[in-house]
C-alpha cells in the first residue's frame, strides 16, 4: 500500500544557509510528485528529511501520520526505497548482492528467484545477477539501482536525480518504466529532477523549489498552461522553447 507524507513547518539551517525555509506540504498516498528547482534550492535536503539522512532544525515530517523521528529506523527504511543521485552500487559486490543488500541488513535473504524477478521488473536479464557493476552500462547500473530500491517491497519510492547521468533515450525509457512500476506497485513516489520536461511528463504534481521554499505546486497541465508563477514558468520555458524550435524545423 502507498504511504502518505506530511511536512509540518520544516526548516533546515546549515550555519548561514537556510536550506529549507519553512515547508508545509501534504503528499497523498499513491501520487507521483516531482521536485524541481535550481541547484542549491533545497530539493535533496527535503528528500533526505524523509529517510532521516537529514534531521530538520525545526518542524516535523510525518509518514502515514507518524513522526519519522519516533519510528523504528530499520522498519521505516524498509518501507522506503531510495535511488541515489550517483547510482551508488557497491563495486565489489555482484549485481544480485547489491539488490539484496537492504533486506539482508534486516535479516532477510532474498531468493535467487526474487532477485531475478526484480531484475525483470526493470527490464534486465536475470542472468545479470552474477555480474559485477563495472560489467554493466551506466543505464543498466541505474536500472539495478531502481531494482535495489524496490527489493524491500516499499510503499514509498524516493529518487534523487535518478536519471541524471543517462543518455536521453535511456533516460526516457527508464523514466517511463519507473512511472509504470509506480502505478503497478501502487507506490507513492517523490522524484528530484533538474529536468522540467521529465517532471511534466512523469509526475501528477510538480513542486518548484527556490531558496528553500516551495514557490509553485501545480499539475503538469496547469504548468503547461502558464500557471505556477515566474520561477516555475522560467523552468517550463526550456522544454517549450525546444518544442517550438522542433516544430519550426518540421515546416
Ligand atoms: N551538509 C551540508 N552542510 C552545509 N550546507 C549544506 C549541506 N547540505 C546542503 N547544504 C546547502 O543547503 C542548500 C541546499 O542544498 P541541496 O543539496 O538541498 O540543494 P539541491 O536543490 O538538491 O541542489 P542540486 O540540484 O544541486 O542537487 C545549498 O546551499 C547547499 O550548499
Amino acid at each position: 500500500m502507498a504511504a502518505s507524507l506530511t511536512f509540518d513547518s520544516v526548516t533546515k539551517r546549515y550555519d548561514t544557509t537556510e536550506a529549507l525555509a519553512g515547508i508545509d506540504l501534504t503528499i497523498e498516498a499513491g501520487s507521483f510528485v516531482a521536485l524541481v528547482g535550481a541547484s542549491g534550492s533545497g530539493k535533496s535536503t527535503l528528500l533526505k528529511t524523509i529517510n532521516r539522512l537529514v534531521e530538520p532544525t525545526t518542524g516535523r515530517v510525518l509518514l502515514d501520520d507518524e513522526d519519522v523521528t519516533t519510528r523504528d529506523a530499520t522498519a521505516m527504511r524498509r518501507q522506503m526505497g531510495y535511488v541515489f543521485q550517483r547510482i551508488g552500487l557497491f563495486p565489489h559486490m555482484r549485481v544480485g548482492e547489491n539488490i539484496a543488500i537492504g533486506p539482508r541488513l534486516v535479516g532477510d535473504n532474498l531468493s535467487r528467484e526474487r532477485i531475478g524477478e526484480l531484475l525483470e521488473l526493470v527490464d534486465l536479464d536475470p542472468a545479470m545477477a552474477s555480474r559485477l557493476p563495472e560489467e554493466l552500462s551506466g543505464g543498466q547500473q541505474q536500472r539495478v539501482g531502481v531494482a535495489r530500491a524496490l527489493a524491500g517491497d516499499p510503499d514509498l519510492l524516493l529518487m534523487d536525480e535518478p536519471f541524471g547521468a543517462l543518455d536521453p533515450v535511456t533516460r526516457d525509457a527508464l523514466g517511463t518504466r519507473v512511472r509504470d512500476l509506480h502505478d503497478r506497485l501502487e507506490l507513492t513516489t517523490l522524484m528530484v529532477t533538474h529536468d522540467m520536461a521529465e517532471a511534466l511528463i512523469l509526475a501528477d504534481r510538480v513542486l518548484v523549489m527556490d531558496a528553500g521554499k516551495i514557490v509553485a505546486d501545480e499539475t503538469p497541465q496547469a504548468l503547461a498552461s502558464g500557471g505556477g508563477g515566474e520561477v516555475a514558468q522560467g523552468l517550463v520555458a526550456v522544454p517549450r522553447h525546444q518544442a517550438e524550435r522542433l516544430k519550426e524545423l518540421e515546416r
